[in-house]
Parts: structure tokens; sequence; C-alpha cells
């Protein structure tokens, strides 16, 4: 049996009805270059206990998702209105990061799955990179096609010995951007992986973490098995979380 990986979904009202989803893009990665069986969690009001989560899962991952934090996770007022939050998805994944971090289940973080890392360990968010004096738009153009929207944007630079220069093998590479938000304050027992040219953390890793657990602020879910450094990050991921199936003894 492959090992399964495990995915908080974001909630959505379509009329009357909250749905509970993952975007297609995360799990074909997962699939085609971790090599694992992903299963959707739902995002409940009384959140799935992690226990139970990592009974049936051998790694999590915290995907993107179109939704802001909600500000007062890290210390701001509340958002102007019309702000686009998933209060469901919030509570439920900042409670699992300290779980998975505990419990030494491997993870992977992207965009606001890297935000949440940061959030939930104490860590601040810019709610509007954009308006921060130096740094670029990191946001997409919505009227654009969605392989320009995910198409490569801006370099990063990866941190010298760290994690993602291991796993990518390089030094600087291309990425795409799809965000609003960004890491201002890092969390305490968090470490730079990655910055882009303006200066904005493009990755994290967890110091001293029991497995594997990076986070990348681009996507690379998109379209994994065309992009080198995507398929060697979704390749480390399953490989990690393979050896956890295999050690686990619970
Ligand atoms: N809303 C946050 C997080 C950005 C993010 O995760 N974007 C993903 C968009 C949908 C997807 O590709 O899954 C921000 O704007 O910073």
């Amino acid at each position: 049996m492959k090992p399964v990986v495990a995915i908080v979904c974001d909630t959505s009202q379509q009329g009357p009805h909250v749905y509970h989803q993952v975007g297609d893009k995360y799990i074909q990665a997962l699939v085609r270059c971790a090599d694992v069986t992903p299963v959707l969690i739902p995002a409940l009001e009384d959140p799935i206990a992690a226990a139970d989560i990592f009974a049936i899962a051998d790694g999590i991952l915290f995907t993107g998702g179109y939704s802001n934090i909600q500000r007062h996770h890290y210390g701001e007022s509340a958002a102007p209105d019309g702000e686009h939050e998933d209060p469901r998805r919030d509570k439920n994944t900042l409670a699992l990061v300290g779980e998975v971090l505990k419990a030494g289940v491997p993870m992977l973080g992207i965009c606001r799955g890297l935000q949440e890392l940061n959030v939930a360990l104490g860590g601040t968010l810019y709610p509007r990179v954009h308006e921060i004096e130096g740094r670029m738009d990191h946001r997409e153009d919505k009227n654009a096609p969605v392989e320009v929207q995910y198409g490569h944007a801006h370099s990063v630079s990866t941190t010298e010995g760290g994690l993602l220069a291991r796993v990518t093998g390089e030094s600087q590479f291309m990425v795409n951007t799809v965000h609003g938000q960004a890491i201002r304050d890092l969390a305490p027992g968090l470490s730079v992986e990655a910055l882009a040219d303006d200066e904005t953390i493009e990755a994290v890793s967890v110091d001293g973490a029991k497995a594997f657990a990076l986070a990348v602020q681009w996507h690379p879910e998109w379209k994994a098995w065309e992009d080198a450094p995507s398929t060697k990050i979704f390749n480390a991921f399953g490989n990690a979380v393979r050896e956890h199936k295999t050690n686990r003894t619970l």
C-alpha cells in the first residue's frame, strides 16, 4: 500500500451550502511526483483530532488557497470588509501545525501553507506585501491565462547548505508567484531557505525538525512534473513520507 498524505480542505460557500475542497493540481503533484495516496480532511468547525489524522496519514500537505489568514491570528486588527477569509481552515490548520511537528510527521507547506506554518509558530505576515516600499507585486494577473498566472515570474536564491538547496541542488531558480501576503516577522524556530530579490521570504524550514518540514511561498505543485526544482521538492517529500511510514510505530 502506498503511503497516505492528508490535505486539510478549504471551505467555500456555494449558495446555501458549505463545501470542502482541494485544488486538483495539489492532488496531481502528490500522485505523480511524490507517489503517495492523497486523502482530503474536511475543515470541520470542531476539527478532527490530530491523532486521528496521523492514524491514517504518513504526511501532511498544507496547500495554497485564495483566502487570507484572519489577521487576529497574528496580532493585527481585522481586515477591511470584503476580505476573502476562511476561518474554518484557519482553525483546522493553525492547530494542526504544532501537532504535526510534535509528532514528527513529514510536512510540506505551499503558499497559504507557508503562511500558516509561520503564524502557527508565532510569526507575523504583511497583509499586503505589494504595499511595502521596495517589495515587488507578488500577485498574479487574474485576467491572464492560467498558464501565465502560474508561469515563472521571478527567481529565488536558496540558503547555502540549507534543506531546499540540498533538495533542489540549486542556488537560484525561477518560480511562479500567486500571493498578496508574505512573512513579515519570521517565527522562532524557523529558518529562511530562500529569498526573492526584494528580500521576501520565499521558503522556510523548521529548525531541528524530527522529519521533513519545508514550506515555500510559490507553487511547485503547478505542473510539478515539468519543472525540475518542483519535481525534486515533491520527490523529497514523498521519500520522507515513505520513510515515516516504514519507521512509524503507531
Ligand atoms: N491568500 C494568500 C495565500 C495565497 C495562496 O495560497 N494562493 C493560492 C491561490 C490558489 C491556489 O493556487 O491554490 C495570499 O494572497 O497571500
